[in-house]
């Protein structure tokens, strides 16, 4: 299980271990620099054989302080090492302080403090235009968790941080400078906005969140772990979890009858607007479901029956059809939005969230602009629902949420989708999955989930019409299976990247459905 920091979340973890007589912070920042340097080590083996060239940027408090520790023992390793210091050596706090003497005034190079000097920032530059050639590493310790406003020096810096291009690792120390901990924007004002980005971030105990949100993870690079030696302990309740691979077994299926893994009712639209719920359906049957039905307009069976072979179809003209259908309790999960129309969504979703047996309901897009309409329909969501809005269809169900997260304020704690996805959830009392290459999924009871496809889950290629109807599809039919709403909206959530990794270049939605035997297949189903 990989807990997501918030910057004070971690410091109360901190701040508790050194409460307790477990650890002091000087004995905490030593081992951040022991673990900084076995996690770039790691990172990139090749380091470890040569006699490497280092420039260290140190800042004004406990991440500075962990750059002075580095430079350090990279000097003790054989490195050749310039340490640069941003900040008043007097104002320093105590354990940045002592490791800054330890290292040695005279070998630090001050930029400037409160302002960068040109004089600074030319001697930095030159770092990158020596004989000696480029530096191999540059290691950002000017800003960590404690960053929680603009530091309008990294302006300046951003540009001499980015000399020698890819020849050049930029690491940064458990936070790339600039970047906020807890919503992963970039730190602004005015629209001055600046950056320090990284090849490498090596976070300190957990995994920070920002760097999964937002710009964070276009910013990180590959993210890895330093060990803190904190004790083991219980993470906050509140603390927000990756998305994992889900267990084989929760997807294998045991014998039965096919109405054993339930069935589920596709609602569509009419003539011509049927694709979306097709998507839907056909996601649900490969995913698992034992039966899918299509539920759409007298006037679109035909059209329906063209296309459909294994997913069923019934005529559901109206409320009073969709009231007569639900009484066949096997149909356990209902899916409505996709290609429904907002009238037609209205309509079904007042039928739907009477249903006295409160079965799983998938709502997605113009069920949630229906939703949205309607305050009366919303406050009757039931913890067996699920909504997966994208981020249009958010700020019509939440605009006072989205007013939050969009505007970031001078000073932090900044509010995060994450925050918006668990408080969306909670006001609906049901499942929440925001869309997006950061997907956040939030449970009422205040769980959070995150699932980022960066890095080597980056699946560009499902910026493609359709994709969030087989999302929807993919967790109507787990939900079928029995899965609790929140466990099939995380499992959806990693097969449907997982489906456009597979699949990789060219993929359209109709792919989607279809490579998830393949995965199933590597999995071990
Ligand atoms: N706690 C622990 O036990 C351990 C902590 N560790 C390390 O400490 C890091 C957190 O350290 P930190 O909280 O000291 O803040 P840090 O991220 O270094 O920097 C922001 C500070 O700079 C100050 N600031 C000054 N000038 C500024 C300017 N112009 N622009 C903007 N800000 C400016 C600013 O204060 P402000 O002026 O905004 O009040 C703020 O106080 C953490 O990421 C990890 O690397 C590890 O060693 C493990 C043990
Ligand atoms: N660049 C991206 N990286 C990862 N996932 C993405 C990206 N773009 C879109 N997605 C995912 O694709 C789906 C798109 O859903 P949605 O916006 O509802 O599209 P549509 O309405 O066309 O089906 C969502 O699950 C979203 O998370
Ligand atoms: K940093």
């Amino acid at each position: 299980m990989c807990e997501l920091l918030t910057a004070g979340q971690m410091r109360s973890i901190e701040g508790r271990a050194i409460a307790a007589g477990e650890t002091t912070g000087l004995a905490l920042m030593e081992r951040a620099g022991e673990g900084m340097i076995d996690a770039i080590l790691t990172a990139r083996p090749e380091l470890a054989a040569g006699r490497c060239r280092a420039v260290v940027l140190c800042g004004p408090g406990n991440n500075g302080g962990d750059g002075f520790v580095i430079a350090r023992l990279l000097e003790a390793q054989g490195w050749r090492v310039q340490a640069y210091f941003y900040g008043d050596a007097d104002q320093l706090p105590t354990d940045a302080r002592a490791n800054f003497d330890r290292f040695g005034t005279a070998r630090i190079q001050a930029m400037g403090f409160p302002n960068i000097s040109d004089a600074g920032l030319a001697l930095l530059r030159s770092e990158f235009e020596s004989d000696a050639g480029l530096p191999d590493v540059v290691i950002d310790a000017l800003f960590g968790t404690g960053l929680s406003r603009l530091a309008p020096e990294l302006v300046p810096l951003a540009q001499v941080w980015r000399l020698g291009g890819a020849a050049v690792l930029r690491v940064a120390v458990d936070v790339p400078s600039g970047l906020c901990t807890d919503s992963g924007h970039i730190w602004e004002v005015e629209g001055k906005a600046a950056l320090l980005p990284a090849d490498l971030t090596v976070c300190f105990h957990r995994r920070k969140i920002g760097c999964y949100l937002g710009e964070g993870p276009e910013n990180c690079g590959q993210i890895v772990l330093a060990d803190l030696g904190l004790a083991p302990t219980d993470p906050p309740a509140s603390a927000a979890r990756l998305v994992e691979m889900p267990a084989p077994r929760s997807l294998s299926k045991s014998q039965g009858h096919k109405y054993d893994h339930g069935h589920v009712l596709t609602l569509s639209g009419g003539s011509g607007a049927g694709g979306a719920a097709r998507l839907a359906a056909r996601a649900a049957l490969r995913i698992g479901a034992g039966a899918v039905t299509l539920g759409c307009p007298a006037e679109a069976l035909t059209e329906n029956a063209a296309q459909l072979n294994a997913v069923m179809l019934t005529v559901i003209d109206d409320a009073q059809a969709l009231t007569d259908s639900l009484k066949d309790q096997r149909r356990n999960v209902i899916c409505l939005g996709p290609g429904a129309g907002v009238e037609r969504a209205a309509t079904l979703l007042a039928v739907l969230l009477a249903d006295y047996s409160k079965r799983g309901t998938v709502l997605d897009a113009d069920a949630l602009t229906a939703l949205a309409q309607d305050k009366a329909l919303f406050s009757r969501l039931h913890s067996n629902c699920v909504l997966t809005p994208h981020g249009g269809e958010f700020r019509r169900l939440f605009p006072d949420l989205t007013a939050k997260m969009d505007k970031m304020p001078l000073k932090g704690p900044a509010y995060s989708k994450a925050d918006a996805t668990r408080e969306a959830a909670q006001r609906a009392g049901c499942v929440v999955v925001f869309k997006g290459p950061d997907t956040v999924i939030g449970d009422p009871s205040g769980g959070l989930y995150l699932h980022t496809a960066t890095g080597d889950r980056a699946v560009p290629w499902l910026a493609t019409a359709g994709a969030g109807d087989v999302l929807a599809g993919f967790i109507a039919g787990l939900m079928a299976r029995r899965m609790p709403a929140i466990v099939a909206a995380k499992t959806a959530t990693w097969l449907h990247v997982e489906c456009a990794r597979s699949f990789g270049a060219g993929l359209i939605a109709e792919d989607m459905p279809d490579e998830l035997p393949k995965i199933f297949r590597q999995l071990g189903v």
